[in-house]
Order: C-alpha cells, then sequence, then structure tokens
C-alpha cells in the first residue's frame, strides 16, 4: 500500500472501490448541457460527438431513470432522481466553485465522487473532498479526468489522503494501464450512461488484470476473493508465458543449433538462479522444477512450428 493511513474502500453499488481489486465503471452520466463540449473524448462542434463513448446520450434524464453507476447533476433539482437511480453522484470538474449545489449534491446520501477540477492544486481538491465528505456520511472518492489526467497527482492525493481514487480514461482508453500503475482504484471508461463498447471494457479490464496484478497490493479476506485475485495473478502469468514461448522461439532460429539439440543448461541455470532473487521463497530448487517445464513447452512449440 502506498500511503501509510487506513484505507477504506467505498461500496458503489456493487462495487467495492479501494479495496482489493481496481474496478472499471462504464457508466457515469452528466445531466450538464455543457457536459458534451467537456469531456475529455470530444472536440466542441464535433459532428460524430453523440456516437463515441464519451458521448452524452439524447436524453439523459432517461438514461439516469434506467438505472446509472455514477451521476453529475446539472442542478439541485435533479439530484433526488439521482439520489434513486445512481450509485454515486459526482461533483463535476466544471462546478466544484458551486459550493450550494456541492454541498447539496455531497448531502444526498449517496457516495461522493469528487473530480478535480482542470486547474485545481492538490490541496484543493482534497480540501474539497474533506468538505464533501463533513456534508455527507463520509464516503468520499477522489476522481481525477480531464484531457490529459495527472497521474502523479492521483497517486499523491490517494497516499496523502487515503481515500479512493478513480481516474477517468475514457478521451484515452490507452492510459488505463498507466492509471492502474499510479494507484487508480477504479478506471471510468464510459461517459454516455450506457455500458461502454467492448472494445474499451477490455482494455480497461486487462489493465486492472494485468498491472493490477503485478503492481496492487491485495490482501483478500475470503475464499472467493482470495481465488480471483489468484485468477489475476494467473491472467499476468500466462501473458508473460506466451510471450516468453515467442522469444525463446526467436532464440531457436537465431542459435546455429535450435532445439532440444541445442539446449544450453548453463543458461538455464543463470536463468533460474536470477529468477530465485525475485522469489527467494520459491527458491533455486522449486524454480528450477518450474521453470525447466516452462523451457521444455517453449522448445516443444519452437519445434512443432519449425516442421522438426
Ligand atoms: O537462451 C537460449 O539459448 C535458449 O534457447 C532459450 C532457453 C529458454 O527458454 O530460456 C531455451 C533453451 C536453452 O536450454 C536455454 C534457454
Amino acid at each position: 500500500m502506498s500511503s501509510a493511513l487506513e484505507r477504506h474502500g467505498v461500496a458503489v453499488g456493487g462495487l467495492l472501490v479501494g479495496a482489493g481489486p481496481a474496478v472499471v465503471i462504464g457508466d457515469r452520466l452528466s445531466l450538464r448541457t455543457d457536459a458534451r463540449a467537456s469531456r475529455p473524448g470530444a472536440a466542441p462542434g464535433d459532428p460524430h460527438a453523440a456516437s463515441r463513448p464519451g458521448a452524452v446520450p439524447a436524453d439523459p434524464h432517461a438514461a439516469l431513470r434506467a438505472g446509472v453507476t455514477l451521476a453529475e447533476p446539472a442542478t439541485a433539482a435533479d439530484l433526488p432522481a439521482i439520489a434513486e437511480h445512481a450509485a454515486a453522484v459526482v461533483v463535476g470538474a466544471s462546478w466544484t466553485r458551486d459550493i450550494p449545489l456541492v454541498r447539496a449534491a455531497a448531502g444526498l446520501g449517496l457516495p461522493v465522487v469528487v473530480e478535480r477540477r482542470a486547474t485545481a492544486s492538490m490541496e484543493e481538491w482534497l480540501g474539497l473532498a474533506a468538505y464533501c465528505a463533513g456534508e455527507g456520511d463520509g464516503r468520499v472518492i477522489l476522481c481525477e479526468g480531464g484531457r490529459r489526467p495527472d497521474l502523479a497527482l492521483v497517486r499523491a492525493a490517494r497516499a496523502a489522503s487515503g481515500r479512493p481514487a478513480l481516474v477517468d480514461v475514457s478521451g484515452d482508453i490507452g492510459l488505463s494501464a498507466a492509471a492502474v500503475a499510479a494507484g487508480a482504484d477504479g478506471l471510468i471508461i464510459g461517459t454516455g450512461g450506457e455500458t461502454s463498447p467492448g472494445a474499451e471494457r477490455r482494455v480497461a479490464e486487462e489493465a486492472v488484470t494485468v498491472v493490477g496484478a503485478l503492481l496492487r497490493d491485495e490482501t483478500p479476506g475470503t475464499l472467493p476473493e482470495c481465488r480471483q485475485a489468484i485468477d489475476r495473478v494467473d491472467a499476468a502469468l500466462a501473458t508473460l508465458l506466451e510471450r516468453r514461448a515467442e522469444l525463446a522461439g526467436t532464440v531457436q532460429r537465431l542459435k546455429p543449433v535450435g532445439g532440444f539439440a541445442g539446449r544450453d543448461l548453463g543458461r538455464e541455470h543463470d536463468v533460474v538462479a536470477r529468477m530465485a532473487v525475485r522469489a527467494p521463497a520459491l527458491g533455486e530448487s522449486r524454480l528450477s522444477a518450474i521453470m525447466n517445464a516452462v523451457i521444455e513447452a517453449g522448445l516443444h512449440l519452437a519445434e512443432e512450428r519449425s516442421g522438426r
């Protein structure tokens, strides 16, 4: 954990944000009419904006009534419907200085997602989060978005406050892995109030799984949570094993004698010894059995492909 503070998860609908794995949120809805132009993916006047993942649906109020995870009000009049149909209310970057609306949103009884205003410092951002926590029941999540989310700031704010942090990557889904590596507790991938296209969700879930398995500290307390954590580690392992097999196959083509005939046990011993430094609990003898199987699988694949 990157913070000495005790971190508490905040439940948002069926998701737990800030404890356990990072989450992917596909449906952030804004009821503001200016939201289309201000979404990270949307250029002002872009005729195709409505069909993009970051678009505002034609009837945002109908989308809200259908139920969404995160909803941002335009005015205080939207708050009762948000309380009824959304899992959390968003204090959006464009109106963090509208204190009466911030106060009303924070007091709604839902978890509050506090988005950083583009020019706000970390202190201002965390000050607003603390204000919202005080006006509400304390369930506050930080959120960084915009065209160029500041991931260093997310990392610092999360560590300084102990609050969970979301990163809105709907403007650039390619930032998903970097956001998880920076410690994000969740990725917001869709801002249309509808489920985002599968391709974007796959990119985000891949980042949460693979980068999360490598870099995110987890202390699962139940059997299902522990098995899910193992599944994420196995997904990362499978990705790396496939990549390793490809590289080992290339080595076979580059060596004067490839395949089992060109096996180099000295090199294999060095590989295992280096790995044992990173995996001291497993140690050389256990790793040697594992790596023997991995290396032989790679050699079999290479020979099969070369038609030997
Ligand atoms: O480095 C090599 O020479 C390889 O062929 C690659 C590799 C491996 O998979 O790491 C495979 C077989 C050798 O015995 C040693 C290592």
